[in-house]
């Protein structure tokens, strides 16, 4: 990090046909302050200082205040300024905002008027959040946070982002780091003193401590619901062809998203489209009708169908009321390797010219629906969300994994913990023990590695 003086747009940039009501410009560095002294004072720039007292609001008081370009003294817009002195800001920095009008002249002018001032440069993408990890504000999970919370599209995904910016994970992580470490040390007492007297069965202790470190992080890593969370359920819809696959798909997604026809077969490529699913956000896949077929393209179509199947969360099983559904019904739900009762769903579509007795087949309950005419679809969406529900929904424990990286790093921590279990030796063991440690340290950036940083703040957005 240098020790710059860095500005951006917060706000989405303004176009002819989008301006905005308001734009806000962010400063971060140790010229913060002198930035906004030289934007709101007349002449201040060519003096070099301000004349006025106070020049400055208060810190973290907003004030009324002309926005001037510095060399020639125009007024470029009025509006609110605010400072906040280090470190009590976001980033632990001095910092300026300027909440302008957001229409293109003010926010191209005021962002070149800074740029005349010859000691700002621009941000880089999540410069800002990054700034604030520099200066221990965040730690890497809670700066990972501010990027979920910024791109959660659902209210179920806000809460998570919420409850990780707050720390709920720097602080399960750190509480493992504290285990490890604790472990790490006996280990090495035993290296450095191995004749003193030492209690009798330090390794045994160890031992225990070690195991039941591996099994919380171990029960961790089987917790799917927040990563599922992050990248929406995946729901398959599936069935026989011309069933009402994509007729149901667009009918939940609202718009003609697939193609429907009366042809058998009309579908092959997977169809996808995101949902906001009372709070959860689901990803709704539309597949091939399975059937065997001497056709190349629907064979691709149909293997491409059953993958899906099997690697999604959660199925759709659609069956076609004016056909033997109950004969198909048992075939597929019993081939199918991945059909899980608990939440998978069975619809029997096209009530409309077929009406179904709707108890339950073999103990398993199916839902009516006519997909043209829309008739079932409220309770398939209860039955959807409560599905949803039993997949995603967290208890009051622990907070759950949310990334790939962190599974990562935490299969490696197990690994290095079940060598050290293992070790033949208690110098091994406490070399193992350390990379475990390692692992998780670079989770939450205790290890600190530089170019894992750079790729995890390149994908902030400017201005974050
Ligand atoms: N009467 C009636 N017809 C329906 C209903 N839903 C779909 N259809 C008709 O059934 C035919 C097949 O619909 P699709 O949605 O293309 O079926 P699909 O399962 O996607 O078919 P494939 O992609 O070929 O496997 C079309 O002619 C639809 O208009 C319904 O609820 N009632
Ligand atoms: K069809
Ligand atoms: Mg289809």
């Amino acid at each position: 990090m240098d020790g710059s003086t860095i500005y951006a747009l917060g706000t989405p940039a303004p176009t002819l046909v989008r301006p905005g009501a308001l734009a806000v410009i962010r400063l971060s560095g140790p010229r913060a302050a002198d930035a906004l002294v030289f934007l709101t004072e007349r002449r201040a720039f060519e003096r070099g200082y301000s004349a006025r007292d106070p020049a400055l609001p208060p810190p973290r008081h907003m004030a009324l205040r002309t926005i001037l370009d510095p060399v020639t003294g125009e007024v470029i817009d009025r509006g609110l300024v605010v400072w906040f002195e280090a470190p009590r800001s976001e980033t632990g920095e001095s910092m300026a905002e300027l909440h302008l009008h957001g229409g293109r002249a003010v926010v191209n002018g005021t962002l070149a008027a800074i740029q005349k001032l010859g000691f700002c440069r621009l941000a880089e993408p999540g410069e800002f959040t990054r700034r604030a990890f520099e200066h221990n504000k965040l730690d890497l999970t809670q700066a990972e946070a501010i990027a979920d919370l910024v791109a959660a599209e659902t209210d179920q995904q806000r809460r998570q982002a919420l409850q990780q910016m707050d720390g709920a994970l720097h602080r399960l992580y750190e509480e493992w780091r504290t285990l490890g470490l604790r472990a790490l040390a006996h280990l090495e007492a035993a290296i450095d003193f191995p004749d003193e007297d030492l209690p009798v069965g330090i390794a045994d202790e160890v031992r225990t401590e070690i195991t039941h470190l591996r099994s919380e992080i171990a029960a961790h890593l089987e917790d799917r619901r927040g990563e599922r969370l992050r990248e929406g359920l995946s729901i398959a819809i599936i069935g026989p062809p011309n069933a009402g696959k994509s007729s149901l798909l667009n009918l939940l997604a609202q718009r003609e998203a697939a193609i429907v026809s009366e042809t058998a077969g009309t579908t092959r490529d997977v169809i996808e489209v995101h949902l906001d699913l009372g709070g959860w956000p689901v990803v709704l896949a539309d597949t091939a009708g399975l059937r065997a077929t001497s056709d190349v393209i629907e064979q691709e179509g149909v293997r491409r169908a059953q993958a899906r199947a099997e690697a999604a969360d959660l199925r759709l099983l659609v069956l076609d009321a004016t056909t033997d559904w109950r004969a198909e019904m048992t075939e597929l739900t019993a081939r199918g390797t991945r059909w899980d009762p608990t939440h998978d769903i069975v619809v029997v579509n096209k009530v409309d010219v077929a009406p179904i007795d709707a108890a339950p087949v073999d103990a398993v309950d199916v839902v009516p629906l006519s997909a043209r005419s829309g008739s079932g679809l409220p309770e398939l969406l209860v039955r959807l969300q409560h599905s949803a529900g039993l997949l995603m929904e967290q208890g009051a424990g622990a907070p759950p994994l949310t990334r790939v990286r962190h599974r990562e790093a935490l299969i490696e921590a197990v690994a290095a913990l079940d060598r050290a279990l293992h070790a033949p030796e208690v110098a091994l063991a406490a070399e193992d023990l350390r990379l475990a440690m390692r692992a998780i340290g670079r989770i939450t950036g205790t290890v600190r590695i530089d170019e894992l940083l750079d790729v995890i703040f390149r994908d902030f957005c400017i201005g974050k």
